[in-house]
């Protein structure tokens, strides 16, 4: 696998283009933005999305989708509100056999699929994995030491992605289990969210370390619902990527978070903001999937009821204080 299409050239798009350089891969980058073409073809910086990091002047970004879908293995970058209509697009371009990558985090609002199944709706005969875990984009652009879940059906084709896109400093680790992966990094954003609002509220550590415990213990209850390892919510793309969100700024979703704490109206947060905060809009499809399968998860529904609809931070997070106490497992 020596070329690697990128399909989204954000944050993560274009960390991923220098994670596949650093590996020694040619890599075509796909930008939605022509002015992103143009800033990583000329400035070597992708001034929108990932500003302040120098970027290889060997990563060759394009705005037609055809030459980034000529590759050996794509990875599919777009937010995941997006990946249905990106894979629709990518259809009739990709190769026969070409394994694509699934790097967004999130669950698909209006049919509540996981990324695997809009990408096994769009592309049926396409071997798809997911990479998810610990992964500040700005970190990963600048070489700092990563591990990550890559998980795939296919252990041949799991191999062939570590060693295309594994270096000294991004480590993937393979795993078997697609939904634990994709549930882990879909859901640590809104729990992200509720840690971000616990903080902006001043509620102390002690109380967000309460949330990510309680939180790891929701991701947990809705992946094995739908079939997961319980073993995956402890890996990278569980506990790795929940602790990393929860607990710095750097997240957008728990400044986020922080910003609605502090008393900010999420419209005004929003419109300050080009970056995509997934947590926002997987709140929504968390806690329909949740109820679809009789899955308790309070945090995600107080998240909810803040972002959708009009709950009071303060009276929710009293509602949740409030909640009977369950034993430690449940
Ligand atoms: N940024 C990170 O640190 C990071 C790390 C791991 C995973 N991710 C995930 O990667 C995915 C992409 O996020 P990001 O951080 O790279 O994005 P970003 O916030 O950096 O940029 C937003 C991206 O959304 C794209 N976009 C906006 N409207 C669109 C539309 N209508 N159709 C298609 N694309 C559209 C833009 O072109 C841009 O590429 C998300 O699911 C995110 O959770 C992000
Ligand atoms: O900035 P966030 O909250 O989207 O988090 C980025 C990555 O998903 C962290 O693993």
């Amino acid at each position: 696998m020596q070329r690697i299409g990128v399909i989204g050239a954000g944050a993560w798009g274009t960390a991923l283009a220098m994670a596949a350089r650093r590996a020694g891969r040619d890599v075509v980058l796909w930008a939605r933005e022509a002015e992103v073409v143009t800033a990583i073809n000329g400035r070597h910086e992708n001034t929108p999305f990932l500003p302040g990091v120098p970027l290889d002047h060997d990563i060759r970004a394009t705005g037609d989708l055809a030459e980034a879908a000529q590759a050996d293995a794509v990875l599919l970058v777009t937010p995941a509100q997006h990946i249905r209509a990106t894979t629709s697009r990518l259809k009739p371009l990709l190769a026969s056999g070409t394994p694509v990558v699934l790097c967004a985090k999130g669950i698909e609002i209006a049919t509540g699929s996981l990324m695997t199944e809009v990408a096994a709706g769009e592309l049926p005969d396409t071997p798809v994995a997911v990479l998810s875990g610990p992964t500040f984009a700005a970190e990963v652009a600048r070489g700092l030491p990563t591990a990550v879940t890559l998980a795939c059906r296919d252990a041949q084709v799991s191999q062939r992605l570590a060693q295309a896109l594994g270096s000294l400093t991004f480590r993937p680790y393979a795993s078997d289990d697609l939904v634990g992966a994709e549930i882990g990094g879909a859901v640590k954003n809104v729990l992200a969210i509720a840690c971000g609002i616990v903080a902006g509220r001043a509620l102390g550590d002690n109380a967000r370390a309460a949330l990510i415990t309680r939180g790891l213990a929701e991701i947990a209850r809705l992946g094995q619902s739908l079939g997961a390892r319980p073993e995956t919510f402890m890996g990278l793309s569980g506990l790795g990527d929940l602790t990393l969100t929860c607990g710095s700024l750097q997240s957008r979703n728990m400044s986020l978070g922080h910003a609605l704490g502090q008393g900010q109206p999420l419209a005004t947060i929003l419109a300050g903001r080009t970056s995509v905060a997934e947590g926002v809009y997987t709140a929504e499809a968390v806690v329909r999937l949740a109820a679809r399968c009789q899955v308790d998860m309070p945090i995600c529904q107080a998240v909810d009821a803040i972002l959708n609809h009009g709950a009071d931070v303060n009276a929710t997070i009293q509602s949740l204080l409030s909640r009977p106490l369950k034993p430690e497992g449940a």
